[in-house]
């Protein structure tokens, strides 16, 4: 579990991007982080892995302050930046295997693992290449692996599914249903509103730094007519806030 308590990020000292946020995100189910270009999705997720410290508040997962005890607090999470563009000049067996040692994966079943994951991903055949090679799609695919290869309970994604076709869409969407199933917590943030309705079991709306809406999706329609589309619910959520 995930939980923000009135969080804050001032960038330059001047420009709140976070303004009080608080939230849980829950073991067992996924939950959708969503929000306009610019409302703070990708500088909350940041801070929540460590990668930025917030300003004010407190960020625990699952109980351990990422503040206090940050390296135990980091090793509960798999997280997949928005930028695949990483280790451009390792192999992709090379960048697994390094995120495994970082992350203290043993040795014993570690080769199963990459394998059954490389095949799930139709990577198998191109972890000999150097990731420079990759397309896009593919650096996303193997950043996925190496985030998830520890198997952490908390996966946090950011637009995780920019860029992958339509398969691998397909086995991620698959793959964060069965984390969740399994009674693990998944926060992905995405632009994309049908992904959010088929995929979440809770919704967070971010507008300018502040939360706007959390909850179900059937909680967020309750307040408007039947048949309004959630775009259409987004767009007033985010609009009027
Ligand atoms: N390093 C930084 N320095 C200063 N301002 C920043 C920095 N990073 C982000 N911001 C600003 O903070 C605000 C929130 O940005 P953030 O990237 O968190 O939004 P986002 O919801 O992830 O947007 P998008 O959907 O476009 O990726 C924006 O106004 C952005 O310009």
């Amino acid at each position: 579990m995930i939980q923000l308590e009135h969080v804050s990020k001032v960038y330059n000292g001047t420009h709140k991007a976070v303004d009080d946020c608080s939230f849980s995100v829950e073991d067992g189910k996924i939950t959708g982080f969503i929000g306009p270009n610019g409302a703070g999705k990708t500088t909350t997720l940041k801070m929540i892995t460590g990668i930025l410290e917030a300003t004010e508040g407190s960020i625990t997962l699952d109980g351990v302050d990422i503040k206090r005890n940050g390296v135990e607090a980091k090793k509960k999470i798999g997280f997949v930046s928005d930028n695949p563009d990483s280790f451009l000049r390792l192999k992709g067996l090379e960048y697994l295997n390094f995120m495994a040692d970082i992350y203290d994966v043993p040795t014993e079943g570690r080769s199963e693992k990459i394998k059954e994951m490389a095949e799930r991903f139709e990577m198998a055949d191109a972890l000999g290449d150097k990731i420079l090679s990759y397309s896009h799609g593919m650096r996303q695919k193997i950043m996925v692996m190496g985030a998830l290869l520890h198997s952490p309970s908390l996966w946090i994604l950011d637009e995780p599914l920019t860029g992958l076709d339509p398969k691998a869409a397909f086995e991620l969407k698959d793959m964060m249903r069965e984390h969740a199933d399994s009674g693990c917590a998944v926060l992905f943030s995405t632009h994309v509103l049908e992904v959010a309705e088929k995929l979440c079991d809770k919704v967070v709306i971010i507008n300018k730094g502040r939360i706007v809406f959390q909850g179900t999706l059937d909680q967020l329609r309750q307040d408007y007519p039947e048949g309004t589309s959630l775009e259409e619910i987004f767009l007033a959520v985010t609009e009027h806030a």
